[in-house]
């Protein structure tokens, strides 16, 4: 039998081990990318206390990798690193940080079965839709190591003939990125490319859940040749997020702060900033509505309805929440989406023929569990699934349809983020209006419609960032990602995803004859 160990890199090596490294790391192809530390000032390093904390999959509960549990010390050396590393990496000429960028973009692209198996591992993703979202995330390295070239100032035209003005675009300086675990790799590419090509130098702070990818995104980097201290990665345990996060929030050598993840921890990090009038970003969770009107084409309303609901096992912020189906084509609907629905089969992601894997934790099961139960108890009908699967294995919930819902209900007004369709059935393009837009949050919205006028009447209407109209899948590193309302401040991807990562100055030359 191979025994493995870590050497003093944190590189998995063949040998005896001490240290917890379980089997699945040892099927993987490309060792050199799994991490046991985290990467700070170009180099592997441990927790200041030496404290570690473990990363299991949620498909089976086996421990995956220890990973440094680290403190405010640890996130100091961090800042230190990335205000030194700043005063280069902005003032280099921006298609040299473009090639470095691209360099990074080919070794991601190399690598990209590793890294989805990765995702998989950590994050329980089938296989296949981790190698999309390695895609995915790779598409904002490309897409913004082109637009590094093309930070542009402007030359204003004045009324006053003795004064010319000029607006320049500059970095902001050093930023803390903090992101969820649904989409591991993608989250930290959408905020992290941008950030880098707008000249800023970076603190990450992946998911205490899904630490490993971005470790391995790090590796990915250092080869390609980004300086030391432009990115670092810390890590920490549950315990940890508040002091870590809370220290980037603070601390006034870092002028950005932008993080994907709940309302909750959102609201928290906004009010951390506001003392230092901290520039932040804030990508947060949705309540996403999926109306389906008489007019629509059922099989591709059914067709997106799963390809968006249960994309990461409903774990995606962009994820419908509540369908609102029009009372014409409602039994229709329904039925073709119960035959699809009973073709997903759940397990462990990295088996091909899986379509659904576990949720993250035990929190996300139990708050599905008191979401759906919940709904039941105030008259919904459980029509598929309404429960766990615990023959599939401990964080596994069943594909789920529940109808008759109701305003009362949990379920009517919060994120759901797990496997389950929650449906109303409504009359008229009013009363769909009202209902979609009865909620706090307003980060996307789907319309199903043959009719135009419908289409731009409805689109107009609905209170959301970003709108799919006959499509379920709407990312794409070139469009303004963000919600408005509680869903966010903010946008990331295309060009408006550098605005956050910029200042304008404005130069006034007067005086001219
Ligand atoms: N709008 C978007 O682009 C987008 C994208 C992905 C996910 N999300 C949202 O993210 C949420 C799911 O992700 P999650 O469970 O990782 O979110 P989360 O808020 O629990 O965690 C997000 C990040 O904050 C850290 N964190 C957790 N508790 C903290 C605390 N008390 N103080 C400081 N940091 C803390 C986590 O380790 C993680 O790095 C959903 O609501 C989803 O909609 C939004
Ligand atoms: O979870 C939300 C992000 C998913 C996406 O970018 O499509």
């Amino acid at each position: 039998m191979i025994l493995y160990r870590l050497n003093t890199i944190g590189h998995i090596v063949k040998g005896n081990s001490s240290s917890v490294i379980m089997n699945q790391l040892r099927k993987l192809s490309h060792l050199h990318l799994i991490k046991q530390r985290a990467y700070v000032d170009g180099k592997w390093v441990g927790a200041s206390t030496e404290k570690v904390f473990q990363v299991s999959n949620p498909a089976n509960g086996e421990i995956l990798s220890e990973i440094p549990d680290m403190n405010e010390k640890d996130v100091e050396a961090a800042t230190k690193a990335a205000l030194t590393a700043f005063k280069k990496w902005s003032n280099i000429r921006p298609y040299d940080r473009s090639k470095l960028m691209r360099n990074w973009f080919d070794l991601m692209v190399k690598n990209q079965e590793t890294l989805a198996q990765i995702i998989t591992l950590e994050g329980g993703k089938p296989y296949a839709e981790s190698v999309a979202e390695v895609n995915y995330g790779n598409s904002y390295i490309e897409f913004y190591a082109e637009e590094a070239k093309r930070i542009n100032g402007e030359i204003i035209s004045g009324t006053q003939p003795t004064k010319q003005y000029f607006v320049t675009s500059n970095p902001i300086g050093v930023v803390g990125l903090i992101t969820s675990f649904n989409f591991p790799l993608a989250m930290i590419t959408r905020k992290l490319s941008a950030a880098l090509a707008a000249g800023c130098t970076c603190i990450i702070k992946p998911s205490t859940d899904t630490p490993l990818t971005a470790l391995a995104m790090a590796e990915l980097a250092h080869q390609a040749g980004i300086p030391k201290g432009v990115v670092n990665v810390i890590t920490g345990s549950h315990g940890s997020n508040a002091s870590i996060v809370g220290y980037l929030c603070s601390n006034p050598d870092v002028k950005g702060i932008s993080f994907t993840g709940s309302v909750e921890v959102g609201k928290i990090i906004n009010e951390r900033c506001a003392p230092n009038i901290k520039r932040v970003c804030l990508e947060l969770g949705g309540n996403a509505p999926f109306i389906v009107y008489n007019s629509a084409n059922v099989a591709n309303a059914v067709q997106s309805a799963i390809s968006s609901k249960f994309r990461c096992s409903g774990q995606a912020c962009v994820a419908p929440n509540r369908f609102l189906v029009q009372d014409g084509i409602y039994d229709c609907f329904i039925e073709n989406l119960l035959v699809e629905i009973g073709k997903l089969k759940m397990g462990d992601g990295s088996h091909k023929d899986v379509k659904v894997g576990p949720l993250i934790n035990v929190a996300q099961v139990e708050k599905i569990r008191h979401l759906v139960e919940d709904a039941v108890s105030k008259g919904a009908n459980v029509l598929i699934g309404g429960r766990k699967a615990p023959l599939v294995g401990d964080l596994f919930y069943e594909p789920t349809v529940i109808t008759d819902i109701r305003e009362t209900m949990h379920i009517y007004r919060e994120e759901i983020f797990g496997p389950v369709i929650s449906i109303l059935k409504f009359r008229t393009e009013e009363e769909s209006l009202l209902v979609a837009n009865q909620t706090d949050l307003g980060l996307a919205g789907y319309i199903f419609s043959g009719d135009i006028n419908q289409i731009f009447r409805v689109s107009k209407e609905l209170e959301v960032g970003m709108v799919g109209v006959n499509e379920g899948i709407i990312s794409a590193a070139e469009i303004p990602f963000g919600g408005i309302k509680s869903s966010g401040i903010g946008r990331e991807g295309g060009h408006h995803g550098l605005r956050e990562f910029l200042d304008y100055k404005y130069i006034c030359v007067g005086n001219l004859n």
